[in-house]
């Protein structure tokens, strides 16, 4: 729009010009040949045009200039952001200390033919600070930061997404150490077909060709980003490649009281403002979120011509970043989270009763679809699992159906996976593990006639699961209140923290 009125301005000022040329010329001599009078106006306009030549340039569309934007787009040389931007993100950086280390003493890792890492994924939810992460990551390392976007290559560089690869990862060796980011890498790293013959295969076989190509010690880390790792084609995830994959997830309440310290650092902020109070207010919030409702508060304390930023300009920006989450989300997300606390404290108690597993860590940040887990791992190394051991197993998985039902006398399709895998038990134990009273054998599903014994054995087992399951929440329940409000408080509960909350009540009833 600006550059078509500019055009116009320019056109009318030279139509002016010559006029005003050919008054001029007639006034001087008015004798003077009509001929020559157009002549000396050409080569006035002639010698005026070499001389705007360049400032024509600028008015032309951005595309005739696409070569060189190309390359700007794609380089950005060594940058100054670091690991003090990123926030909540502890366990992520730790894990990418390693990789500084091989960026920064290749040699060392060379000496004893130690091989680097070439590939790093990073997996999770948008705005959660992939891209932020890596920038910071060339930052430390003190390295070249050549970004790309997965979609670009089959969208923008239509038939030429390969050769656009290949100079990547030249412009790349170039300028060594450097960073490759390619953002929203499922663009083109999704599943082949068979025919291999597609742009998006094409550019995707060229990035493996690439991967495999350069030698690990050359001071190139290639980082991918995807919010999809489940539709990556496993030839992208082999070793060599993207072997080492990090999640990166929503923060927990600490992470987000230190997100809201960094985009709060340049902020004049009045005594009014608790930013503990914030981050206990933006659960399932991502940093970009964060980042977001903190542009918006200094905005609008602008706009009232305040000199620092108050509570009422934070409260109005929280508003209006959780109004554009609810309409994603109509459901709320109080009472999400509030079922999802109870469902979890359910799993993680039975988990603790029975023995089953050991728990590390309960959390009610959403990770995926779900939105709690509970993370737990096998006791021992063992591979024999007794009868009573998978029972117990379906047991803790239903028990957090069964908290939703003892606690809101209403249950949820937060279920879903754990009936999932309930069943896939139950399924295992009376036809691969002959553990039901049909007895000593094994059935091919395939096979038989008819399903109907087996269904029922399976329903015997869960129902009885099941039942077990609420008799010990109900017995339990003041635990599984403490428990849940716990994780409603703090978000993220450790497995000593579970172990201290179970053993007061215990001793309160003693
Ligand atoms: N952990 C964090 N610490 C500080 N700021 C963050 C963090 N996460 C996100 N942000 C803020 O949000 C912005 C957007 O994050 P970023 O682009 O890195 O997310 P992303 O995970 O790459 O998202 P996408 O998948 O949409 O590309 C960042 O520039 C930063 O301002
Ligand atoms: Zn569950």
């Amino acid at each position: 729009m600006k550059k078509n009125l500019h055009t116009i301005i320019l056109v009318m000022s030279i139509f002016v010009n010559i006029l005003l040329l050919y008054l001029f010329i007639t006034e001087v001599n008015p004798n003077l040949s009509l001929n020559l009078t157009f002549l000396l106006i050409a080569a006035a306009t002639a010698i005026a045009y070499i001389l705007l030549k360049n400032k024509f340039s600028e008015l032309m569309p951005v595309k005739y200039n696409s070569l060189s934007e190309i390359n700007e787009e794609v380089t950005k040389k060594k940058g100054n952001i670091t690991f003090k931007d990123v926030a909540g993100l502890d366990e992520v950086i730790e894990e990418l200390k390693v990789i500084i280390d091989f960026m920064t003493n290749t040699e060392k890792y060379n000496k004893m033919g130690a091989k680097i890492p070439k590939g790093i994924l990073f997996y999770g939810p948008p705005g959660t600070g992939k891209t932020l992460l890596a920038t910071a990551l060339a930052g430390e390392t003190n390295s070249t930061f050549i970004s790309a976007s997965g979609s670009e290559f089959v969208e923008k560089y239509v038939g030429v997404g390969a050769s656009r690869i290949r100079a990547l990862f030249a412009k790349a060796k170039k300028n060594a150490p450097s960073i490759i980011f390619i953002d929203e890498i499922d663009a083109v790293g999704t599943k082949r077909n068979t025919d291999n013959n597609s742009e998006k295969d094409q550019t995707l076989n060229q990035l493996l060709v690439e991967m495999d190509g350069f030698n690990s010690n050359e001071g190139i880390i290639v980082i991918g980003a995807t919010n999809r790792i489940d539709m990556l084609d496993e030839a992208l995830l082999r070793p060599g490649r993207f072997d080492r994959t990090i999640h990166i997830g929503p923060p927990n309440l600490k992470g987000r009281l230190e997100i809201l310290k960094v985009h709060t650092r340049n902020k004049p902020l009045d005594e009014s403002v608790s930013l503990v109070d914030l981050a206990r207010k933006t659960h399932g919030m991502t940093g970009a979120h964060l980042a977001t409702m903190c542009n918006e508060a200094a905005i609008l304390a602008v706009m009232r011509n305040k000199t620092k930023i108050g509570k009422e300009e934070f409260e109005e920006a929280l508003e209006r970043v959780i109004a554009g989450l609810k309409k994603k989300n109509p459901s709320g997300l109080e009472k999400e989270r509030t079922i999802a606390a109870y469902h979890e404290a359910g799993h993680a108690l039975i988990g603790k009763i029975l023995n089953v597993n050991v728990i590390e860590k309960i959390s009610i940040v959403p990770r995926g679809e779900a939105l709690g887990y509970v993370l737990n791992f096998p006791k021992d190394d063992s591979f024999l699992l007794t009868k009573t051991e998978l029972k117990n197993k379906i047991t803790m998985l239903l028990g957090g159906r069964a908290s939703e039902e003892i606690i809101f006398n209403e249950i949820s399709t937060g279920a879903e996976n754990d009936l999932k895998e309930a069943t896939k038990i139950a399924y295992q134990m009376v036809c691969n593990f002959g553990m039901s009273e049909l007895g000593n054998r094994v059935f091919d599903l395939h096979l038989v006639k008819s399903t109907e014994m087996i269904d029922k054995e399976v329903d015997k087992i869960i129902n009885s699961c099941y039942t077990f399951a609420r008799k010990i929440l109900l017995e339990h329940k003041d635990k599984v209140i403490a428990i849940a409000e716990k994780l409603l408080e703090k978000e993220t509960i450790t497995k000593e923290e579970l172990e201290e909350i179970i053993e007061e009540k215990t001793s309160m009833c003693v």
